[in-house]
């Protein structure tokens, strides 16, 4: 398997018009898992969906590149099979159709006709994956995320990537109404994906989480753009100073557009 990396040059997304993400660049090799963080509304979701290959998410200019793929000339089912993961924020619920089903399908759409899985060895990777996160066996034969609460709906967008296995995964605000135990399981499943040919971007609002999950690299997200990349003790200079803190070391101020 290619070691995939991820890079993204200069990328601009506009929404409904209005730009949103100007001038975007992230390097990340094969293997490595970087967290970004920034205030809200400062386009980080925004870079997660126009990576993902969202209609309403428009790509005004800058590339995207995925090993060799170029993932902005591919329409969403092509990034998925190329290995693109996104664990959304707010997670959808589809009724009728459970869990395993919906799992089942989304893997054999990517391994392809003639190759589908055993249905033995889906239903034992799904038991061994659903313990590992603590998730009760009746998770999945429910519908998928219909009545599931917050904290469920993450840990299943979890198990969904465990069970997809992608190359690379941005996970939004996975942290985001997770109970101290919820997210130890959480990070206890990215972790376990940790390996050379796997990619992870965290977007991510708390420090504490990368307690958990041990990032390469920090980067701080402002009006559009990285502004500061760091290890992780960028994370915590950021929750001690706040966002004002960090304006001001790097000199941006509130209406200001920061300049390449
Ligand atoms: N589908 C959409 N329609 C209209 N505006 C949008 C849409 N998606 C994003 N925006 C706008 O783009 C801006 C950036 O939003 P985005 O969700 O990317 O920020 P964020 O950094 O992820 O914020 P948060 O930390 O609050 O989740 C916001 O002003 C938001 O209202």
């Amino acid at each position: 398997m290619t070691v995939p990396e991820l890079k993204i040059n200069d990328l601009h997304v506009s929404v409904e018009g209005k730009s949103i993400v100007k001038g975007f660049d992230l390097d990340m090799k094969g293997g490595e898992i970087h967290a970004l963080m920034g205030p809200n509304g400062t386009g980080k979701s925004t870079v997660a969906s126009a990576l993902m290959g969202h209609p309403k998410y428009e790509v005004t200019s800058g590339q995207a590149f995925l090993g060799n793929e170029n993932l902005l000339d591919m329409a969403v089912d092509e990034r998925a099979r190329a290995g693109m993961f996104l664990a959304m924020q707010y997670p959808s619920e589809v009724s009728g159709v459970s869990n395993a089903d919906f799992l089942r399908t989304a893997i054999n759409g990517r391994r392809g006709e003639g190759n589908e899985i055993p249905l033995m060895k889906f239903i034992k990777t799904l038991d061994k994956k659903m313990q590992m996160l603590e998730m009760d066996q009746s998770f999945a034969e429910r519908y998928v995320n219909e009545g599931f609460s917050g904290g469920e709906k993450k840990r299943n967008e979890i198990l969904q990537l465990m069970m997809l296995e992608p190359k690379f995964a941005i996970l939004d605000e996975i942290d985001s109404g997770l109970d101290i135990d919820a997210l130890k399981w959480v990070a206890k499943g990215v972790n376990s994906m940790r390996s050379e040919n796997f990619g992870c971007l965290i977007i991510t609002h708390y420090q504490r989480l990368l307690n958990y999950i041990k990032p390469d690299k920090v980067h701080i997200m402002m009006q559009g753009r990285i502004v500061k990349t760091g290890g992780p003790e960028l994370a915590l200079q950021l929750e001690k100073e706040g966002y004002d803190g960090m304006k001001a070391e790097l000199g941006i101020t509130d209406d200001e557009t920061v300049e390449a």
